[in-house]
């Protein structure tokens, strides 16, 4: 899998956000975001999950073989600040839908829904309304979203933000466990995520933008 965005720009309403973000992922490796408050981390992963149209540049995934056939939107799992999961339904209803919503890409298969609930350390509760669980509870089956369809690449908001110091560990875990498999993992954070030669994209904002403030 190669992953390549060339030349990025958005703008969120009448605002550049940011312009002339490059980079190029292979199988394995993760990209993290770094950057202050309003720099454009959220807008750049919403721009790479199709989620945010850019303004200029292009986003192109080759597989394998070879193919480019298709877009990175579809073999890539998107984790926002929120956890996209409905209060009123179970924990199992949540994970079943998404499964079936999300499919497997890539030829990949993802784990049962036990199988993800134990993996994000909170096996036997899947019975339970999701709106009956913590903050922190909440945000390891929004992670377990991402176990139960087989996705190659993870664009990550945030991903262990109000999370204790052992879940931030548990999704180093499994972020480390998917690039091992041959993912891809592109993550905004404010806080050390664990991960092992991880590259870093230090966004600036738009009033930052000078030659090689993108670190490339
Ligand atoms: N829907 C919107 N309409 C207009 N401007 C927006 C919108 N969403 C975000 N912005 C602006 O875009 C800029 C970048 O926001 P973004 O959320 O990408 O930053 P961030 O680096 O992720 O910030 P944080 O670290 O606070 O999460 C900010 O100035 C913000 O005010």
């Amino acid at each position: 899998m190669h992953l390549h965005a060339s030349d990025l720009a958005a703008r969120r309403g009448e605002e550049l956000i940011f312009e002339g973000v490059s980079f190029a992922l292979v199988s394995g490796e993760a990209l993290v975001l770094t950057g202050k408050n309003g720099s454009g981390k959220s807008t750049l992963l919403r721009v790479l999950a199709g989620l945010l149209r850019q303004e200029t540049g292009t986003i192109t995934v080759m597989d394998a073989n070879g193919a480019t056939d298709f877009r990175l939107p579809e073999i890539s799992h998107y984790l926002g600040h929120r956890n996209a999961m409905k209060s009123e339904l179970t924990v199992e209803e949540n994970l079943v839908f998404w499964r079936r919503y999300l499919g497997n890409a890539d030829g990949g298969t993802g784990m049962s829904i036990e199988e993800a609930a134990d993996a994000v350390g909170l096996s036997g509760i899947t019975h339970l309304p999701f709106g009956y669980l913590s903050a922190g509870q909440q945000r390891r089956f929004a992670f377990a979203k991402l176990l139960v369809s087989h996705r190659p690449v993870w664009i990550l908001d945030e991903p262990t933000a109000a999370l204790d110091a052992s879940a931030d560990q548990l999704f180093a875990g499994l972020i480390e466990a998917h690039r091992a498999a041959g993912g891809i993992v592109i993550a905004a954070t404010h806080q050390p995520l664990g991960l092992s030669d991880a590259r870093e994209l230090r966004m600036a904002g738009f009033s930052g933008v000078s030659a090689g403030v993108w670190g490339w």
